[in-house]
C-alpha cells in the first residue's frame, strides 16, 4: 500500500527515527579523557552514542585536582602514563567506574590490585608500539656509543672548528663487528616483544650472541631460543643470570616492565661488573636504573656510555641532574613510541579498549588481572 495520500506526517526515514529513539532511551556513560587524543581518535569517541566526554582542556599533562574533580561518577577513563591511577582516584570515581584505559604499553602507573579488587577492566596498548620502540632503542645505542650527544651539542654551540677532524676525536666503540673484533654480545634485561624486535634490528650489524635475563621464575625457553639463533644466524641465544648479563654484554638494553620487582635492578653492583666499553640503553621505565649509580659509572668510566629514553623522576629532569651533566649520556624525553603512525594506533587502541569495555564487548588489549590478588 502506498504511503502517499492526504496524510500530513512528514516522511522521516525509519532508521533515523529508531536511532533517535534508541539514543534517547540508551543509558549515558561519563567518560573522562586525560589528554586530547587528536581529531581522528576524538571523533571515534564523539561518534559513539551514549558517551558524555569530559576532556582535559589543555595541551599539557592532566592536572591531578582536575582529574580528581571530574572522575566522580565516570564509567570510564582514558589515562596517560603520567596519570597515577591509585586507590585515591578510584575511590573518588566511585562504583560507576568500569574501565581504565591507558594509552601506553606500560601500566605501572595503575594500581592493578586496587583495580582488580573493584572488578575494573584495564586496557593498554601492546604490539602497536613494538617497532617504534625497537627503532629508538637501536638509535640510542648508536648515539651513546658514537658520542652522538656530544657531537650534536658541539655543532649547535658553533664549536665544530675547535674540534676539527681529529684522528681519534669523538671515537667510540663500534656496534657492528669488525675483522679485529668479530664478536658482539647483546644483552637484554627483559626479553619480550620489544627486546626481540630490537634483536632483529641488530642482526645486520653482525652481532654474534644474544644474552637475556627475564623473570627468574619462568623456565628457559630452549626451543624458542634455538629457533631465534637459527633465524638470526647467531652463535647463541641464552637466558643468563644478572651477573653474566652485566659482565658479557657489549650493549645492554633494559626493556622490562617497571614496578616494585624491577626497581633499581640496574644498580652500582651491576654497573661495576660491566665492560668499560659497554653501552647501557634504557627504553622501559626510569625506575629500573639507579640514576646516581649510573652517573657515577659514567663519570668513573665503568661503562662507556648510556642512551636513555626514560629517567627516574621524569619529567622533572633538569640541567643540574647528574645524568644530564654526563657527556656520554644521551637522554631523550620518553619518545620511544613517538612516531606519527604509532601514536595514532596507540590512541585508537586506547579508545577501542574503552568502548569495548563499556559496551560489554571484548577489549582489543586487556590487562589480565586474573592472577592479581
Ligand atoms: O613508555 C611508554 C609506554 O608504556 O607506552
Amino acid at each position: 500500500m502506498s504511503s502517499s495520500g492526504s496524510s500530513v506526517t512528514p516522511s522521516v526515514p525509519t532508521q533515523r527515527l529508531m536511532s533517535v529513539a534508541s539514543h534517547l532511551n540508551s543509558p549515558r556513560f561519563k567518560v573522562v579523557v586525560c589528554r586530547n587524543l587528536g581529531p581522528d581518535v576524538m571523533s571515534i569517541l564523539e561518534a559513539r552514542p551514549g558517551l558524555d566526554l569530559v576532556v582535559w582542556p589543555q595541551d599539557s599533562a592532566c592536572e591531578r585536582p582536575w582529574l580528581m574533580e571530574n572522575i566522580s561518577g565516570a564509567t570510564g577513563v582514558i589515562v596517560m602514563l603520567t596519570d597515577k591511577v591509585n586507590a585515591e582516584l578510584l575511590d573518588k570515581a566511585g562504583p560507576s567506574l568500569k574501565v581504565v584505559s591507558t594509552m601506553s604499553v606500560g601500566y605501572d602507573h595503575i594500581d592493578l590490585k586496587e583495580a582488580a579488587q573493584r572488578g575494573l577492566k584495564v586496557g593498554y596498548t601492546p604490539d602497536v608500539l613494538t617497532d617504534a620502540v625497537a627503532d629508538l632503542s637501536v638509535m640510542l645505542a648508536l648515539m651513546a656509543g658514537r658520542n652522538g650527544g656530544t657531537g650534536v651539542d658541539l655543532v649547535q654551540r658553533g664549536q665544530w672548528a675547535t674540534f676539527s677532524w681529529a684522528p681519534f676525536g669523538l671515537c667510540g666503540p663500534q656496534l657492528s663487528t669488525t675483522a679485529a673484533s668479530p664478536t658482539r654480545k647483546i644483552g637484554f634485561l627483559g626479553f619480550g616483544r620489544i627486546a626481540q624486535a630490537t634483536l632483529a634490528r641488530l642482526v645486520p650489524f653482525g652481532i654474534t650472541h644474544c644474552l637475556y635475563f627475564s623473570n627468574p621464575s619462568s623456565l628457559p625457553n630452549h626451543a624458542r631460543d634455538a629457533a631465534l639463533a637459527k633465524q638470526h644466524k647467531l652463535q647463541g641465544v641464552s637466558k643468563v643470570d644478572l651477573d653474566e648479563l652485566s659482565r658479557e654484554s657489549d650493549v645492554l638494553f633494559i626493556l622490562a616492565p617497571g614496578g616494585g620487582e624491577t626497581y633499581h635492578i640496574v644498580n652500582e653492583t651491576l654497573l661495576r661488573k660491566m665492560k668499560r666499553t659497554s653501552i647501557l640503553v634504557n627504553a622501559s621505565r626510569g625506575t629500573l636504573v639507579d640514576s646516581d649509580a649510573l652517573a657515577k659509572a659514567l663519570r668513573e668510566g665503568w661503562i662507556w656510555g648510556a642512551g636513555l629514553d626514560v629517567v627516574e623522576g621524569e619529567p622533572n629532569v633538569t640541567i643540574d641532574h647528574p645524568l644530564v651533566k654526563e657527556p656520554r649520556c644521551v637522554i631523550v624525553p620518553h619518545i620511544a613510541s613517538a612516531t606519527l603512525e604509532t601514536r595514532l594506533e596507540m590512541a585508537t587502541r586506547a579508545a577501542q579498549n574503552l568502548i569495548g569495555a563499556i559496551l560489554g564487548r571484548e577489549m582489543p588489549s586487556e590487562v589480565n588481572l586474573s592472577d592479581i590478588s
